[in-house]
């Protein structure tokens, strides 16, 4: 695929950039980890959570959003936002709660773009805890075992094994040193030998 499109500030840039994907249940840690990741990178990373984009249209588009049209189509475009800043050299940091049927998606949005797929994991009464105790939301129900069917990662964490920072710097070493093939290639060869 040719990602090569020229920019504000002129040619396209030298490289694309990296896309760190945090995988997990709603409360599994992701916002905090992405956090914690960009205070543990020298580089820059650009995040930004698909609440905060969210915020984008005023509360009352929610309240009416009752078959989740609105919430897909802002999905889409957090995701496709994100591909744009790769292509454009932005390393980036995302989050995603990839059940299944979304997994396909994923991976034809992302190709040729490097990402490193982090399986962001917490025990369920773990997860439950955290939900009560938000404030900054209702309450959403874990969907813990969707989310991880796919099975494949470059890295696994355990937000309530490991604190922000330890992650961080789990998440920063495999950076430094990304497997190869990728998790998302090995999903992609998987694909392609189902079709
Ligand atoms: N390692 C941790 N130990 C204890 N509490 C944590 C940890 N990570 C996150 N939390 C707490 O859990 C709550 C949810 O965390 P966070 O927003 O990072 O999760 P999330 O996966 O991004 O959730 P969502 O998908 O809903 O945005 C927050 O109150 C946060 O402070």
């Amino acid at each position: 695929m040719d990602l090569h499109r020229g920019g504000l500030l002129g040619p396209a840039p030298q490289r694309v950039g990296r896309l760190v994907l945090l995988n997990g249940t709603p409360s599994s840690g992701k916002t905090t980890v992405a956090k914690a990741l960009q205070e543990e990178l020298t580089e820059p990373f650009f995040h930004l959570s698909l609440d905060e984009l969210r915020g984008g249209y005023p509360r009352r588009y929610w309240r009416q959003d009752h078959g989740g049209v609105l919430f897909r189509r802002v999905l889409d475009g957090y995701l496709h936002m994100l591909r744009d800043l790769t292509v454009l050299g932005h390393d980036v940091i995302s989050e995603a709660v990839i059940t299944p049927p979304m997994l396909d998606h994923y991976l034809t949005l992302y190709e040729g773009i490097p990402v490193l797929f982090v399986g962001i994991r917490c025990p369920l009464e773990e997860v439950e805890r955290r939900e009560r105790a938000r404030t900054d939301r209702t309450s959403v129900p874990p969907l813990d075992e969707p989310v991880h069917a796919h099975g494949c990662y470059d890295l696994e964490v355990d937000t309530s094994v490991h604190g922000p920072a330890e992650v961080a710097e789990l998440i920063a070493a495999a950076l430094a040193g990304p497997p190869a093939p990728s998790a998302f290639d090995r999903l992609r060869a998987v694909r392609r030998s189902h079709l």
